[in-house]
């Protein structure tokens, strides 16, 4: 009833679930959602090991259920729906992920490890957005996850048979139902039940509303957060009829959150006030440098590695490992605590779990030497901004101090330190989304890649692990690949992946049936990227693929914020840009691309995938 706002809100688009599991028809359909059912064809194979979460397993293999179902459909009907729909729950424990038991003595083994302990529950949700643009898809996915904890009663070997013999637990992630007879072996739960029973209808709700009404940041701090938003949230829902894209329907309203200003002044219909548009989101945007400088400086002292080899630690410990001032050192990592990125405790300061997955200088996904290059490289440049801006170019002399033509030549690869550094940043940023990028098409048709300016390969060697039988060529400078084997993986995928010394833009490029361009063109003004699309064309044959692989930006290009930002970057330090998904359809094509398709991974980057004709 509460909901039916939302519902309504839903009526006019085609609502897909990309499931076959009856309880979650059930848990949608209470909720008054009007949806077609579709279960997914997708192979839930996916390779737990390289996942560095159960949850990040659970989101992806959702996404991957769901877009399997959306590119489906578009090919049969030439129409994609609207949302689709998918989830994955799984049984999380003690560092074992359990899925669906294949037979009766694969449910006793899981029910037998669950007896007595405490479980998480975890449901990954992914939805994804569809449209078709000039017969091409683009889809845009959302991804959540949410945590339940279980504890299991002490199972007797004969409870536990008879409950395995009524059949129940075969279909059920973890070998149990806790809406039926699986109930009975529950001692206590903490969180969402729906999620235990496969679909976390709360949180989705909240997904919705953030996804077609994003909160005002003033209104945020008074937002319950374990409630479902109000029903106004709700029924502000844009609607979408005579909304395209950038006019402010639904899908235009997504990932924007509305500029206070011009809501309220619309909302009034009356001159903006004090009390009608307060200051927040201002004070906030002058904030944004500040709450930057105190990453870059955290990370330039090398905080987090500190908190993780000896933490929790006090402030006068941090201060006296450091070699700094007590009184700022308290504040710094105050900061960082308010920033989400340290735990405060009686006992000191800690990492959080974000700080430890992307701040440390040595970790797997370590986005640490690329804050660092913002810090010594794009800093410097924006501050110039005013003349960028004014004068359209490159600030070298301003920023650096030199006139070098390539400037990015002179500060990267003149000197080693500064290239491994520099290497090391563009690891860790595709590392982030390699696996997004990797399975948001089904590249399983090539069986030759070569990747024009790969680098370290983070982004081949994810491929080789999703595709088997494909050959991936890394075609980089002599300069790169001589360093490039200090980031070759130890599994097989390393016998996949191999390294070619070269110019893209003046040797002749590898054969193969798909080339990628990994956040390359973003780098280069157009005349470049022109000659660049036209020696991979004159390379490629036709039926062969083109990825590209950067961010997205929305068509009317006032958003994704993230996007923006870095289109701005590129054009402080390259005179370059972002651009979106029908520029980039217009530059493929008049280099003899067809077949423009694009995904929206939801990660820090986007996908998009042509033929050549
Ligand atoms: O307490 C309960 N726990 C889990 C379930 C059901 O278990 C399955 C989980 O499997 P999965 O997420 O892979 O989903 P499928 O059923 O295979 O359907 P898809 O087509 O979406 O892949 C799920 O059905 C839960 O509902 C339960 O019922 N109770």
């Amino acid at each position: 009833m509460v909901l039916y706002p939302v519902m309504r809100k839903l009526l006019d688009k085609r609502v897909v679930l990309a499931s076959a599991s009856p309880r979650r028809q059930e848990i949608l359909s209470h909720a008054g959602l009007r949806f077609t059912v579709v279960p997914s064809k997708f192979k839930e194979n996916l390779s737990k090991a390289s996942f560095p979460t159960p949850y990040a397993y659970a989101m992806e293999t959702a996404k991957q259920k769901a877009l399997e179902v959306a590119r489906r459909m578009h090919q049969k009907d030439l129409r994609a729906p609207d949302i689709v729909i998918g989830a994955d729950t799984i049984v999380a424990l003690e560092g074992l992920i359990l899925e669906k038991p294949v037979d009766k003595t694969d449910a006793y083994s899981m029910l037998s490890r669950l007896s007595g302990k405490e479980h998480s529950v975890f449901t990954g949700v992914a939805i994804v957005q569809c449209s078709s643009q000039g017969g091409g898809l683009d889809l845009d996915v959302s991804e959540f996850y949410e945590e339940t904890r279980v504890r299991f009663s002490q199972l007797s070997e004969e409870l536990l048979w008879e409950y395995i013999h009524s059949g129940e637990p075969l279909d059920k992630a973890g070998g149990y139902g806790i809406q039926a007879l699986g109930g009975m072996l529950v001692e206590a739960i903490h969180g969402d039940f729906h999620n235990v029973v496969g679909f976390p209808l709360n949180r989705f709700c909240k997904k919705l509303a953030e996804l077609y009404h994003p909160p005002r940041p003033e209104d945020r701090p008074r937002e319950k957060q374990d409630s479902i938003p109000a029903v106004d949230t709700f029924d502000r829902l844009g609607d979408s009829k005579g909304a395209g894209p950038g006019q402010g329907g639904a899908r235009g309203d997504r990932r924007r959150p509305q500029a206070p200003g011009r809501e309220h002044a619309k909302d009034a219909d009356s001159k903006p006030s004090v009390e009608s548009v307060p200051p927040t989101a201002v004070l906030e945007l002058i904030d944004g440098y500040k709450v930057s400088k105190a990453l870059f400086t955290a990370c330039k002292m090398k905080l987090f590695d500190l908190l993780r080899d000896e933490g929790p630690l006090s402030t006068a410990d941090v201060a006296r490992k450091i070699g700094a001032s007590e009184g700022g050192t308290g504040q710094l990592l105050d900061v960082c605590a308010g920033l989400g990125l340290l735990d405060k405790t009686e006992g000191g300061y800690s990492n959080t779990p974000l700080a430890t997955l992307y701040l440390l200088s040595d970790g797997e996904y370590s986005l640490h030497s690329l804050i660092m290059i913002h810090e010594e490289f794009s800093w410097p440049f924006f501050s110039y901004l005013d003349f960028a801006v004014r004068e359209g170019t490159v600030q070298t002399q301003r920023a650096l101090g030199t006139a070098g033509e390539d400037h990015y030549q002179e500060c990267f690869y003149k000197n080693r330190e500064k290239k491994l550094q520099f290497m090391r940043a563009m690891h860790g940023h595709t590392k982030v989304a390699a696996r997004h990028v990797a399975t948001a098409f089904d590249l399983s048709g090539f069986t030759s890649a070569c990747d024009l300016g790969g680098s370290t390969g983070a982004l081949a060697y994810e491929l080789a692990r999703q595709y088997p039988g494909l050959k991936v060529t890394i075609f980089d400078l002599p300069e790169v690949i001589e360093d490039a084997v200090f980031f070759k993986p130890h599994g097989p995928e390393a016998g996949q992946v191999s390294f070619v010394p070269g110019d893209f833009f003046r040797d002749t490029l590898p054969e193969a049936d798909l080339y990628i361009l990994s956040k390359i063109l973003h780098n280069w003004p157009d005349d470049k990227v022109h000659q660049l699309l036209s020696r991979i064309s004159r390379s490629c044959k036709p039926g062969g693929g083109l990825l590209l692989v950067e961010m997205l930006l929305d068509e009317d290009k006032c958003r994704p914020l993230p996007a923006l930002l870095k289109s701005l970057t590129m054009m402080v330090l390259f005179q370059a840009r972002e651009r979106s998904l029908s520029e980039y359809h217009i530059l493929l094509q008049a280099h003899g691309f067809t077949d423009v398709r694009a995904v929206r991974t939801g990660s820090i980057a986007d996908a998009v995938l042509a033929t050549r004709a």
